[in-house]
Protein backbone atom coordinates (compact mmCIF):
# COMPACT_ATOMS: atom_id res chain seq x y z
CA UNK A 1 0.00 0.00 0.00
CA UNK A 2 1.30 3.30 -0.81
CA UNK A 3 2.54 5.36 2.29
CA UNK A 4 3.78 8.67 3.22
CA UNK A 5 1.09 11.91 3.79
CA UNK A 6 -1.34 12.02 1.30
CA UNK A 7 -2.49 15.14 -0.08
CA UNK A 8 -5.15 15.54 -2.55
CA UNK A 9 -5.51 18.46 -5.08
CA UNK A 10 -8.89 19.39 -5.51
CA UNK A 11 -11.47 22.41 -7.14
CA UNK A 12 -14.80 22.35 -8.47
CA UNK A 13 -14.13 23.46 -11.81
CA UNK A 14 -11.89 22.53 -14.38
CA UNK A 15 -9.25 23.92 -16.06
CA UNK A 16 -8.17 26.23 -12.70
CA UNK A 17 -4.44 25.00 -12.66
CA UNK A 18 -4.62 21.21 -10.56
CA UNK A 19 -2.71 19.76 -12.30
CA UNK A 20 -0.25 22.92 -12.79
CA UNK A 21 -0.29 23.34 -9.30
CA UNK A 22 0.24 19.26 -8.76
CA UNK A 23 3.20 19.09 -10.88
CA UNK A 24 5.28 22.33 -9.97
CA UNK A 25 4.45 21.49 -5.98
CA UNK A 26 5.62 18.26 -6.42
CA UNK A 27 8.82 19.28 -7.63
CA UNK A 28 9.31 21.87 -5.12
CA UNK A 29 8.85 19.20 -2.10
CA UNK A 30 10.97 17.38 -4.05
CA UNK A 31 14.19 19.66 -4.56
CA UNK A 32 13.68 20.38 -0.52
CA UNK A 33 14.77 16.86 -0.57
CA UNK A 34 11.73 14.77 0.29
CA UNK A 35 10.58 11.84 -1.72
CA UNK A 36 7.70 12.56 -3.36
CA UNK A 37 5.17 10.29 -5.52
CA UNK A 38 2.36 12.40 -7.67
CA UNK A 39 -0.34 10.19 -9.33
CA UNK A 40 -2.76 11.52 -11.55
CA UNK A 41 -6.07 10.58 -10.92
CA UNK A 42 -7.73 12.49 -13.29
CA UNK A 43 -8.54 9.56 -15.58
CA UNK A 44 -10.47 11.12 -18.40
CA UNK A 45 -7.95 14.08 -18.57
CA UNK A 46 -4.70 12.78 -17.40
CA UNK A 47 -2.12 15.27 -18.64
CA UNK A 48 0.53 14.85 -16.00
CA UNK A 49 2.51 12.79 -19.18
CA UNK A 50 2.57 15.48 -21.32
CA UNK A 51 3.10 18.22 -18.74
CA UNK A 52 6.38 16.19 -17.60
CA UNK A 53 7.58 15.08 -20.80
CA UNK A 54 7.15 11.37 -20.32
CA UNK A 55 6.93 9.36 -23.33
CA UNK A 56 8.20 5.93 -21.57
CA UNK A 57 5.82 3.03 -20.09
CA UNK A 58 6.38 1.99 -16.89
CA UNK A 59 7.97 -1.83 -16.70
CA UNK A 60 6.15 -4.39 -14.01
CA UNK A 61 8.18 -6.65 -11.96
CA UNK A 62 5.95 -9.76 -10.65
CA UNK A 63 2.91 -8.02 -11.56
CA UNK A 64 3.96 -4.54 -9.82
CA UNK A 65 4.89 -1.49 -11.35
CA UNK A 66 7.66 0.35 -11.35
CA UNK A 67 6.82 4.34 -11.58
CA UNK A 68 8.48 6.21 -13.77
CA UNK A 69 10.78 9.30 -12.43
CA UNK A 70 10.59 12.98 -13.56
CA UNK A 71 11.92 15.73 -11.83
CA UNK A 72 12.80 14.07 -8.89
CA UNK A 73 9.35 12.90 -8.86
CA UNK A 74 7.67 9.35 -8.67
CA UNK A 75 4.43 9.11 -10.83
CA UNK A 76 1.71 7.09 -12.48
CA UNK A 77 -1.01 7.80 -14.53
CA UNK A 78 -3.88 6.56 -16.76
CA UNK A 79 -1.97 7.96 -19.43
CA UNK A 80 0.69 5.55 -18.59
CA UNK A 81 -1.87 2.84 -19.65
CA UNK A 82 -3.28 3.23 -22.70
CA UNK A 83 -2.14 3.76 -26.49
CA UNK A 84 -2.40 6.71 -28.60
CA UNK A 85 -3.83 9.27 -26.44
CA UNK A 86 -7.30 7.22 -26.46
CA UNK A 87 -10.24 8.65 -24.62
CA UNK A 88 -11.15 6.60 -21.42
CA UNK A 89 -14.79 5.60 -21.41
CA UNK A 90 -14.89 3.96 -17.69
CA UNK A 91 -17.95 3.58 -15.16
CA UNK A 92 -17.66 4.17 -11.81
CA UNK A 93 -16.62 0.87 -10.09
CA UNK A 94 -13.68 0.63 -12.94
CA UNK A 95 -12.67 4.05 -11.68
CA UNK A 96 -12.32 2.82 -8.22
CA UNK A 97 -10.45 0.05 -9.03
CA UNK A 98 -7.83 2.23 -10.74
CA UNK A 99 -7.58 4.46 -7.66
CA UNK A 100 -6.47 1.18 -5.75
CA UNK A 101 -4.65 -0.37 -8.54
CA UNK A 102 -2.47 3.02 -8.37
CA UNK A 103 -2.16 2.77 -4.87
CA UNK A 104 -1.62 -0.75 -4.06
CA UNK A 105 0.23 -2.18 -7.37
CA UNK A 106 2.98 0.22 -7.54
CA UNK A 107 5.94 -0.27 -5.71
CA UNK A 108 6.39 3.07 -4.67
CA UNK A 109 8.56 2.70 -1.78
CA UNK A 110 9.30 4.88 1.19
CA UNK A 111 7.28 8.14 0.71
CA UNK A 112 7.50 11.14 2.34
CA UNK A 113 4.74 12.85 0.09
CA UNK A 114 1.83 11.59 -2.17
CA UNK A 115 -0.12 14.26 -4.24
CA UNK A 116 -2.92 13.27 -6.04
CA UNK A 117 -4.36 15.18 -8.78
CA UNK A 118 -7.78 15.11 -8.85
CA UNK A 119 -10.68 15.24 -11.47
CA UNK A 120 -12.46 18.26 -11.35
CA UNK A 121 -15.88 17.91 -9.33
CA UNK A 122 -16.68 15.66 -6.65
CA UNK A 123 -17.07 12.35 -8.46
CA UNK A 124 -16.78 8.64 -8.19
CA UNK A 125 -12.87 9.73 -7.87
CA UNK A 126 -12.82 11.72 -4.81
CA UNK A 127 -15.38 9.53 -3.16
CA UNK A 128 -13.12 6.18 -3.92
CA UNK A 129 -10.15 8.62 -2.53
CA UNK A 130 -11.71 9.26 0.68
CA UNK A 131 -12.45 5.70 1.26
CA UNK A 132 -8.99 4.05 0.51
CA UNK A 133 -7.10 6.71 1.98
CA UNK A 134 -9.53 8.66 4.69
CA UNK A 135 -6.00 10.34 6.38
CA UNK A 136 -5.71 12.25 2.91
CA UNK A 137 -5.52 15.91 3.35
CA UNK A 138 -6.95 18.11 0.69
CA UNK A 139 -5.57 21.12 -1.23
CA UNK A 140 -8.15 23.75 -2.92
CA UNK A 141 -8.13 25.12 -5.76
CA UNK A 142 -9.71 27.89 -7.40
CA UNK A 143 -9.26 31.07 -9.57
CA UNK A 144 -10.07 34.55 -8.25
CA UNK A 145 -13.80 34.49 -10.21
CA UNK A 146 -16.78 34.30 -7.71
CA UNK A 147 -17.52 31.01 -10.50
CA UNK A 148 -15.00 29.08 -9.89
CA UNK A 149 -14.68 29.79 -5.77
CA UNK A 150 -18.38 28.89 -5.63
CA UNK A 151 -17.93 25.63 -7.34
CA UNK A 152 -14.87 25.12 -5.43
CA UNK A 153 -16.85 25.55 -1.99
CA UNK A 154 -18.39 22.13 -2.66
CA UNK A 155 -15.26 20.23 -2.96
CA UNK A 156 -14.41 21.92 0.45
CA UNK A 157 -17.84 20.62 2.10
CA UNK A 158 -17.41 17.50 0.69
CA UNK A 159 -14.01 17.18 1.97
CA UNK A 160 -15.31 18.29 5.57
CA UNK A 161 -18.10 15.56 5.39
CA UNK A 162 -15.63 12.95 4.98
CA UNK A 163 -13.62 14.26 7.46
CA UNK A 164 -10.22 15.32 5.98
CA UNK A 165 -8.72 17.59 6.95
CA UNK A 166 -8.28 20.73 4.62
CA UNK A 167 -4.55 22.35 4.64
CA UNK A 168 -5.91 25.12 2.87
CA UNK A 169 -6.72 26.95 -0.78
CA UNK A 170 -4.66 27.86 -3.15
CA UNK A 171 -5.87 31.05 -5.83
CA UNK A 172 -4.25 30.15 -8.79
CA UNK A 173 -4.08 32.89 -11.63
CA UNK A 174 -4.54 35.65 -8.90
CA UNK A 175 -2.91 38.50 -10.71
CA UNK A 176 -0.61 39.49 -13.85
CA UNK A 177 2.55 41.27 -12.60
CA UNK A 178 5.00 42.66 -16.14
CA UNK A 179 8.93 41.36 -15.86
CA UNK A 180 9.45 45.36 -15.73
CA UNK A 181 7.10 46.72 -13.92
CA UNK A 182 5.81 46.40 -10.27
CA UNK A 183 2.31 46.71 -11.37
CA UNK A 184 -0.30 44.44 -10.47
CA UNK A 185 -3.20 43.20 -13.09
CA UNK A 186 -5.94 41.00 -11.42
CA UNK A 187 -7.25 39.34 -14.86
CA UNK A 188 -9.71 37.46 -13.73
CA UNK A 189 -10.74 39.92 -10.64
CA UNK A 190 -10.17 39.75 -6.95
CA UNK A 191 -11.09 38.05 -3.68
CA UNK A 192 -12.22 34.26 -4.43
CA UNK A 193 -9.78 32.60 -2.81
CA UNK A 194 -10.11 34.90 0.43
CA UNK A 195 -13.60 34.41 0.65
CA UNK A 196 -13.53 30.42 0.06
CA UNK A 197 -10.88 30.04 2.62
CA UNK A 198 -13.45 32.59 4.55
CA UNK A 199 -16.38 29.93 4.00
CA UNK A 200 -14.36 27.13 4.66
CA UNK A 201 -12.57 28.27 7.89
CA UNK A 202 -9.04 27.43 6.21
CA UNK A 203 -5.89 29.30 5.62
CA UNK A 204 -5.44 31.03 2.17
CA UNK A 205 -2.05 29.42 1.92
CA UNK A 206 -0.92 31.59 -1.64
CA UNK A 207 -2.07 33.66 -4.71
CA UNK A 208 -0.15 31.96 -7.40
CA UNK A 209 0.80 35.05 -10.56
CA UNK A 210 -0.26 34.27 -14.38
CA UNK A 211 2.65 33.65 -15.78
CA UNK A 212 3.67 34.11 -19.31
CA UNK A 213 4.79 31.01 -20.80
CA UNK A 214 8.10 30.20 -22.25
CA UNK A 215 8.04 28.55 -25.17
CA UNK A 216 11.77 27.69 -25.51
CA UNK A 217 11.25 24.86 -23.39
CA UNK A 218 10.00 21.25 -23.82
CA UNK A 219 7.98 21.76 -20.47
CA UNK A 220 6.56 25.00 -20.47
CA UNK A 221 4.02 23.77 -17.70
CA UNK A 222 7.24 23.08 -15.17
CA UNK A 223 8.09 26.71 -13.79
CA UNK A 224 11.64 27.54 -13.82
CA UNK A 225 14.19 29.29 -11.26
CA UNK A 226 14.16 32.87 -11.85
CA UNK A 227 10.22 32.91 -12.45
CA UNK A 228 7.45 34.19 -10.10
CA UNK A 229 5.72 31.21 -10.07
CA UNK A 230 8.86 29.04 -9.28
CA UNK A 231 9.57 31.12 -6.14
CA UNK A 232 6.07 30.67 -5.19
CA UNK A 233 5.98 27.31 -5.37
CA UNK A 234 8.91 26.88 -3.53
CA UNK A 235 6.92 28.47 -0.40
CA UNK A 236 3.76 26.72 -1.25
CA UNK A 237 5.83 23.85 -0.43
CA UNK A 238 7.32 24.93 2.60
CA UNK A 239 4.33 26.38 3.75
CA UNK A 240 2.89 22.57 3.38
CA UNK A 241 5.39 20.83 4.58
CA UNK A 242 5.47 22.68 7.89
CA UNK A 243 1.64 22.15 8.42
CA UNK A 244 2.17 18.74 7.97
CA UNK A 245 5.23 18.40 9.77
CA UNK A 246 3.37 19.86 13.44
CA UNK A 247 -0.38 18.94 12.57
N1 LIG B 1 -0.51 30.39 -12.94
C1 LIG B 1 -0.64 30.14 -14.25
N2 LIG B 1 -0.12 30.96 -15.18
C2 LIG B 1 -0.28 30.72 -16.51
N3 LIG B 1 -0.94 29.66 -17.01
C3 LIG B 1 -1.48 28.79 -16.13
C4 LIG B 1 -1.36 28.96 -14.71
N4 LIG B 1 -1.99 27.93 -14.09
C5 LIG B 1 -2.49 27.15 -15.08
N5 LIG B 1 -2.20 27.65 -16.29
C6 LIG B 1 -2.61 27.12 -17.60
O1 LIG B 1 -4.03 26.98 -17.57
C7 LIG B 1 -4.44 25.78 -18.22
C8 LIG B 1 -5.23 24.89 -17.22
O2 LIG B 1 -4.34 24.48 -16.20
P1 LIG B 1 -4.35 22.99 -15.61
O3 LIG B 1 -4.36 21.99 -16.73
O4 LIG B 1 -3.28 22.91 -14.61
O5 LIG B 1 -5.78 23.00 -14.93
P2 LIG B 1 -6.62 21.78 -14.34
O6 LIG B 1 -7.46 22.35 -13.24
O7 LIG B 1 -5.73 20.65 -13.99
O8 LIG B 1 -7.48 21.41 -15.59
P3 LIG B 1 -8.39 20.08 -15.81
O9 LIG B 1 -9.62 20.33 -15.06
O10 LIG B 1 -8.58 20.09 -17.29
O11 LIG B 1 -7.59 18.92 -15.30
C9 LIG B 1 -3.17 25.12 -18.74
O12 LIG B 1 -2.99 25.52 -20.07
C10 LIG B 1 -2.08 25.71 -17.84
O13 LIG B 1 -0.82 25.77 -18.50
Amino acid sequence: MINGSAISITSGKGGVGKSTVSVNLAIALANMGKTVALIDLDIYGFSIPKMMKIINRPKTINGKIIPLESHGVKIMSMGFLIKNNEPVVWRGPMLGKMVEHFSYDVMWGDLDYVLFDMPPGTGDVALDLHHLIPQSKEIIITTPQETASHVAERAGVMAKKANHEIIGVVENMAYFKPNDSERHYFIFGQGGGQKLADKLQVNLLSQLPIEEVNINTETPSIYQEGTLLYSSFQMLAKQVDEIIKYQ
